[in-house]
């Protein structure tokens, strides 16, 4: 598996993209929430993108500007206005097993145990238990909770139910991997250990990953591409190919390279919308 992108300097945001052999293909889409009491809002608009199997992209913007409504189109939770979008040469109109979900919060139903919520779309999409729960117990080992499979949740710490959560998203071996600010809760010591496990998780499994953040030294340590939207209406304003060698550790992310990117990406953003 290539862990990186072909080099491409940086992508033009209005140009659509042609890549053959993207596993993820955005194209023309636009979200528009319509409510029956005010003004429809103007989510997302002309957004077109490719990622690449196997490829680490990351989306930032303003809070606001469609990054969430954008991954849950992709995980087929919520309808698109216009355009297409295609997973594994699926097209996406509801929610697919190609993909698995990490949400903000790792959300584990409490009155089971950690390995009984990472089995949870094995029991939903009706999977051999046997088979899946072997590989439950392997990812569990892999992120180091091996010895708290029979636990509850309120008996692992915010990083570890976030592992977990990622165990669970994992379980069915889905072909992408969708994150939404899945660290955005922890504290920032959690949060750089828990950025080297997604990038260690990442390169063992070989998934194609979209992760939504706020933050951008972390879009960047991440990356392989990050995705800039624009403030509301969200609309691509760059798309950044990020050159950093990998496997990249901690000392990358205080890099003076690292830095350029994050200036770089930075810059896109005024006061009235600040990210960190
Ligand atoms: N279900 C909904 N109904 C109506 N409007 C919605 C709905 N979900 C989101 N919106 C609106 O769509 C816009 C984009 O929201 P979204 O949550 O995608 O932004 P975001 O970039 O993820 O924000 P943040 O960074 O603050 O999490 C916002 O103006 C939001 O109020």
């Amino acid at each position: 598996m290539s862990l990186r992108a072909p080099g491409r300097q940086t992508s033009p945001a209005t140009a659509a993209e042609t890549d053959t052999d993207a596993w993820i293909r955005v194209a023309g889409l636009d979200k528009t929430y319509k409510a029956r009491r005010s003004e429809p809002t103007v989510a997302l608009q002309g957004i077109d993108l490719s990622v690449r199997r196997g490829e680490f992209v990351s989306v930032v913007g303003p809070s606001g500007c469609g990054k969430t409504t954008m991954l849950k189109i992709l995980a087929g939770l919520v309808s698109r206005t216009a355009g297409d979008v295609q997973i594994a040469g699926n097209d996406v109109n509801g929610p697919l097993p190609e993909i698995g979900m990490v949400f903000q919060a790792a959300t584990l139903l409490p009155w089971r145990t950690v390995r009984q919520n990472v089995l949870v779309p094995v029991e939903v999409q009706g999977l051999d238990k046997e088979k899946y729960g072997a590989r439950a117990d392997e990812l569990l080992e892999m992120v180091g909770l091996g010895e708290f499979a029979d636990s509850y949740p309120y008996e692992l710490s915010g990083g570890m139910q976030q592992r977990a959560g990622i165990c669970r998203a994992l379980v069915h071996d889905p072909a992408v991997l969708l994150m939404d600010e899945p660290f955005g809760a922890l504290d920032a010591m959690t949060r750089e250990y828990m950025n080297v496990e997604l990038l260690r998780i990442w390169q063992q499994s070989g998934k194609t990953v979209v992760l939504v953040t706020h933050s951008i030294p972390e879009a960047v340590f991440l990356s392989d591409r990050v995705v800039v939207l624009s403030a509301r209406p969200g609309r691509i304003a760059e798309i950044v190919d990020v050159e950093l060698d990998r496997p990249r550790d901690l000392s990358v992310m205080a890099s003076d390279r690292a830095g350029v990117y994050v200036e770089r990406i930075r810059r896109h953003f005024n006061a009235t919308s600040v990210i960190d």
